[in-house]
C-alpha cells in the first residue's frame, strides 16, 4: 500500500523550528524578521497565495509588509520600490509574486532583488551558486521537495531521479539539488520522446509540468517515490471544482510513497519561503554565511 507523505504535516513542524529561531533573533538580536510581498495586478490565484503567505508569516512570527500594485504599473516603478526595499535595513526578504504583468520584464525584476534578500532564490547570482552548490538562497517549492524526500530516505546517492518539467523555479533547481545530492538525474519535459519509459526506470520521479494526471500509473515503477509538485484546478465530471496533481493519484497503488494535491509539497514551499526568511536575517546579522549550504 502506498504512504501517502503528508506536507502539510511536515510543513507544521519546520514552522515550529522557524519560530523558536525568530524568538532567538529577538530575545538576543532584537531583531524582528520582516518580508516584503510585492503583488503587481488582481490574478485571483496570486491574491490567494499571497494571503496564505502572511498567514503563515503571522504564524511564525515574521513581519509581513504587502505592496499591492496596479496592474497597469510601469516597470520603472516596480524597480523603484525595490530599490527602496534593498535599502531598508527593516527588511530581510523580497518576494515578488509572478507572474508579473506582460509589460514588466520578471527577469529584469529578479535580477534587481537583493541576492541576500532574494528569498524566492531566483536572482541570478543564487542560481549561479546553485549550480556550483555553493550556498545561497535556494527556491523554496525545490527546498520543500528535498524536504520531504529526506523523510523516506537517509541518503540519496546514486538513485535514479527523473524530474519531469524543465522551469527556471522548480524543474532546473531541483535537478542541481539532487545531483547535489549524488543522484543520476534525467530532465525532461512534456516534449522529451519516450517519456513514459524514461519516468519507469526512476527510483524517484519529480513531476512539476502543470499537467493535470499527466504520470500514469503504469509510467511508475514499483516502489518508487513520486513528489507531485502540480497545482492544477479543474472542474469535475459533476461540475465541482478540484485541485489535482500532475499524478493520478489514484493509480499509484504500487508505488512506494506519493505525495498528495493539495496537502503536500504546496504547504511546503510556505514553510521553505519563511524557513529563507530567517536565514535572510541571520545573513544580514552576520550570523551565517551565504555560502554556507544550510
Ligand atoms: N515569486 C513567487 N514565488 C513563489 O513561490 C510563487 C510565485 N511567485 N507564484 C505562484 C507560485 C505558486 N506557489 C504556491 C505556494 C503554495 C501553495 C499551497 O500552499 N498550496 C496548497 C493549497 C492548494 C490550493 O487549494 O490552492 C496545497 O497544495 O495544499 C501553492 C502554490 C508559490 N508560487
Amino acid at each position: 500500500m502506498v504512504e501517502i507523505l503528508r506536507g502539510d504535516l511536515i510543513a507544521q513542524r519546520i514552522e515550529g523550528e522557524v519560530r523558536d529561531r525568530i524568538v532567538q533573533l529577538q530575545q538576543q538580536h532584537d531583531c524582528h524578521p520582516a518580508l516584503a510581498v510585492v503583488l503587481v495586478g488582481e490574478d485571483p490565484a496570486s491574491a490567494i497565495y499571497v494571503g496564505r503567505k502572511k498567514r503563515a508569516a503571522a504564524r511564525v512570527g515574521i513581519r509581513s509588509i504587502e505592496h499591492r500594485l496596479p496592474a497597469d504599473t510601469a516597470e520603472s516603478d516596480l524597480m523603484a520600490l525595490i530599490a527602496a526595499l534593498n535599502a531598508d535595513p527593516a527588511v530581510h526578504g523580497i518576494l515578488v509574486q509572478l507572474p508579473l504583468p506582460q509589460q514588466i520584464s520578471s527577469d529584469r525584476v529578479l535580477g534587481a532583488i537583493s541576492p541576500d534578500k532574494d528569498v524566492d532564490g531566483f536572482h541570478p547570482v543564487n542560481v549561479g551558486r546553485l549550480s556550483t552548490g555553493t550556498g545561497g538562497l535556494v527556491p523554496c517549492t525545490p527546498l520543500g521537495c528535498m524536504i520531504l524526500l529526506d523523510q523516506v530516505f537517509d541518503d540519496l546517492k546514486g538513485m535514479k531521479a527523473v524530474v519531469i518539467g524543465k522551469s527556471n523555479i522548480v524543474g532546473k533547481p531541483v535537478a542541481l539539488l539532487l545531483l547535489e545530492r549524488e543522484c543520476t538525474v534525467t530532465v525532461t519535459h512534456i516534449h522529451t520522446r519516450g517519456l513514459p519509459d524514461i519516468a519507469r526506470t526512476a527510483d524517484i520521479i519529480v513531476v512539476a509540468a502543470g499537467v493535470p494526471g499527466l504520470v500514469r500509473g503504469d509510467w511508475v515503477k514499483p516502489g518508487a517515490v513520486v513528489i507531485d509538485v502540480g497545482i492544477n484546478r479543474v472542474v469535475d465530471a459533476d461540475g465541482a471544482k478540484r485541485v489535482v496533481g500532475d499524478a493520478c493519484a489514484d493509480e499509484m497503488d504500487h508505488a512506494r510513497v506519493i505525495t498528495p494535491v493539495p496537502g503536500g509539497v504546496g504547504p511546503m514551499t510556505i514553510a521553505c519561503l519563511l524557513s529563507n526568511t530567517v536565514r535572510a536575517a541571520e545573513m544580514a546579522l552576520g550570523l551565517v554565511d551565504a555560502a554556507a549550504s544550510d
